[in-house]
């Protein structure tokens, strides 16, 4: 039998807290539209996020990070630049980057040299990736909102094209070093995703976006000729889109929605477990 999480109150009074889950778990991202639930496995992929303002992405974005939260065998870093997106699980994060490029930047490099060390350490013993209950190895999540905003929006050129590389090789190494990037953008365009970067990221949703084109940066180039289209979800329904994950074929999904008291509760419970629980012998990322 597990044992049985206790957290204490200010008063010394021991609270019994419920169970955890897992980053190895898939995670419940909403219904399909049959009603049935959606999950995703996160291990191993990474997340692009695609749409039009207001079309659902945050929500997806705070459902994948909420789960990675209550994983207490995941740690968390957050990249938002609105930072009220994912301000909420700012308490349950190794580090919370706002709207600063050097910032963004520095982060980004240090995880870069995690992941290289991660990768000596897997030569070394002749593994290929993490695996559950690793002795050594925390999956980290990277969750970023509108990553656009570093990669085009601030900072000089030199120092955008920095964070694009830096994100790049991120997503194109970090997955068997147990690196999950769950990124997105309110820009579908060729200049923000280039297919090189669309292609890297197994797992692709895109909630409504407002041209054909911009559906198929997201989902990949053709979809709209197959009849698959984000042009096609109404303005007047949120978190609807189509999720690209496990079979390679575009399925319709409506985003499940975490309203704001309700990530504060799930956040605030998150921390407390995360305060609870000893954590991994193992530095941190961030400063
Ligand atoms: N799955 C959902 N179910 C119901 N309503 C939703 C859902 N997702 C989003 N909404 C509604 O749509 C609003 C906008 O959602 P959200 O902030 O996630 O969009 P966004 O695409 O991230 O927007 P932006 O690009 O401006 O950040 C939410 O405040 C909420 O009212």
């Amino acid at each position: 039998m597990s044992p049985v999480l206790v957290a204490t109150t200010p008063d010394d009074t021991a609270v019994p807290l419920g169970p955890t889950l897992s980053i190895f778990d898939p995670v419940y991202i909403g219904i399909d539209e049959f009603g049935h639930p959606v999950t995703v496995p996160l291990i191993y992929r990474n997340l692009l996020i695609g749409g039009e303002p207001g079309s659902g992405k945050s929500a997806l974005l705070n459902a994948v990070v909420a789960h990675a939260a209550l994983s207490l065998d995941c740690r968390l870093c957050l990249l938002d630049a609105k930072r009220v997106e994912l301000g909420q699980w700012r308490r349950c994060a190794d580090a919370f980057v706002g709207p600063s490029l050097p910032d963004a930047l520095a982060l980004l490099s240090r995880l870069q040299i995690m992941m290289d060390r991660r990768y000596d350490y897997l030569e070394e013993c002749e593994r290929r990736k993490v695996v559950p209950d690793d002795r050594y190895i925390t999956p980290y999540l990277i969750a970023l909102d509108e990553f656009a905003y570093y990669s085009a929006t601030v900072g000089k050129k030199a120092q955008r094209e920095e964070f694009s590389e830096l994100l790049r090789d991120l997503v194109a190494r970090g997955r068997a070093a147990g690196i999950i990037v769950v990124a997105a953008t309110q820009r579908p365009s060729s200049d923000i995703i280039p297919t090189s970067l669309r292609d890297l990221f197994a797992w692709r949703f895109a909630g409504r976006c407002t041209t054909d084109s911009s559906s198929d940066i997201v989902l990949g180039h053709g979809k709209a000729q197959q009849g698959w289209t984000a042009n096609t979800i109404s303005p007047t329904n949120p978190g609807a889109g189509l999720l690209i994950a496990e079979g390679g074929t575009p399925q319709l999904v409506k985003v499940a929605y975490l309203d704001d008291a309700t990530c504060a509760a799930i956040a605030r419970y998150a921390a407390t477990l995360r305060n609870t629980v000893a954590s991994k012998p193992q530095p941190r990322v961030a400063a």
